[in-house]
């Protein structure tokens, strides 16, 4: 047996690609809403004390043989002290004998695997000829999702809103290189109204995004409000979209915007099965993808990760 690597964020950054991310998602999704991955819902412990918690997030591809184990830490108050608000490691095991290979820092992971999801789900859900995208938010995965949804479709303007001004100007400057027109908007309203693309990636716990400002046919995909009690989006947005989610069990369980929707909201379908032609989509209506983050996902791309390296 030989070491157990330690792969380290750089080499991460280095190796990971979307051009090859993006397809290994799309197919990971599919084999989840078929059934062929072992995923419980996440177990996740409150750490009360101090607002935050730990989950942790295993699953086993049975087509692909892999198996890998997110622990992830999300401690919101952090931000303002200048940490990291996430805190992630995969460990990724050799599913034949269960013994570890490697143990992998996985923040450039989650942030890459999070934006593909939302690409992937946005290929398939987006109205044609998508023109407009604002990006509500301007950290980490606001700046994935940037250069994922990017990868797959030229917008012909990005509209950041964040709360903190100058962390919305920052992100337009860093992503100006890569786009023509990008603008930061100072009104939420303003921003959601133009588009027809809209990413919402924040630590907010109330709605950010309201159905009254809502265009035609626009497709949102919600990546915030992670817990039961959290909320991105208004009841009036929730119910003017078809819904879609990475996985019915865990929005069932974890999503406030889904379980706290007052008439209740019923979910149209898995992105999966979206994917695989089961459920069919009517790209005229307003849509949301709700994700709440699937450990095959961390799977998926830790095995790519872990081809490269070998
Ligand atoms: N669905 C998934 O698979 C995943 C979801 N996430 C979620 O995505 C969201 C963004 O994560 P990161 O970019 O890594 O976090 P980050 O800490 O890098 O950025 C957070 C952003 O939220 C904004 N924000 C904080 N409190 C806010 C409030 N009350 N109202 C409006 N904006 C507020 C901040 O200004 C910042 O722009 C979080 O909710 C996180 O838990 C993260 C990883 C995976
Ligand atoms: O899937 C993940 O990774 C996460 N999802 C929700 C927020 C914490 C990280």
């Amino acid at each position: 047996m030989s070491d157990i690597k330690i792969i380290t964020t750089s080499t991460v950054r280095k190796v990971l690609k979307y051009e090859e991310l993006i397809p290994a998602i799309e197919r990971c999704l599919v084999s989840f809403s078929r059934g062929k991955i072992q995923q419980p819902v996440r177990s996740t412990v409150e750490v009360e004390k101090h607002e935050g918690f730990i989950a942790i997030m295993p699953a086993y591809d049975k087509e692909e043989d892999t198996f890998a184990m997110k622990v992830v830490s999300l401690y919101p108050n952090n931000g303002e002290n200048g940490l990291p608000t996430h805190a992630t490691t995969i460990l990724y095991m050799q599913a034949r004998t269960g013994l570890l290979l490697a143990t992998m820092e996985a923040e450039v992971i989650t942030d890459m695997r999070t934006a593909a999801t939302s690409a992937v789900a946005t290929k398939y859900l987006a109205p044609d000829n998508a023109k407009v995208l604002a990006i509500f938010g301007a950290g980490a995965q606001a700046k994935s999702h940037f250069y994922a949804l990017n990868h797959l479709h030229k917008f012909e303007e990005v509209i950041i809103w964040n709360r903190t001004a100058n962390n919305g100007k920052k992100l337009c400057e860093e992503i100006s290189k890569h786009c023509k027109s990008v603008r930061f908007c100072s009104s939420a309203e303003k921003a959601a109204s133009k588009a027809d693309v809209i990413v919402t990636v924040t630590l907010s716990t109330t709605p950010i995004l309201y159905g009254r400002w809502l265009k035609d046919g626009v497709h949102i995909n919600s990546v915030g409000a992670c817990r039961p009690t959290w909320r991105e989006m208004d009841d009036e947005c929730m119910n003017q979209c078809d819904l879609y989610v990475d996985s019915r069990e865990g929005a069932l369980k974890e999503s406030g915007d889904i379980i706290m929707c007052q008439p209740k909201k019923l979910i149209n379908g898995e992105i999966g099965e979206v994917i695989d032609g089961k459920c069919k989509v009517d790209r005229n209506k307003k849509t949301i993808f709700k994700s709440l983050g699937m450990a095959i996902e961390d799977v998926a791309s830790a095995h790519l990760v872990w081809k490269k390296v070998n």
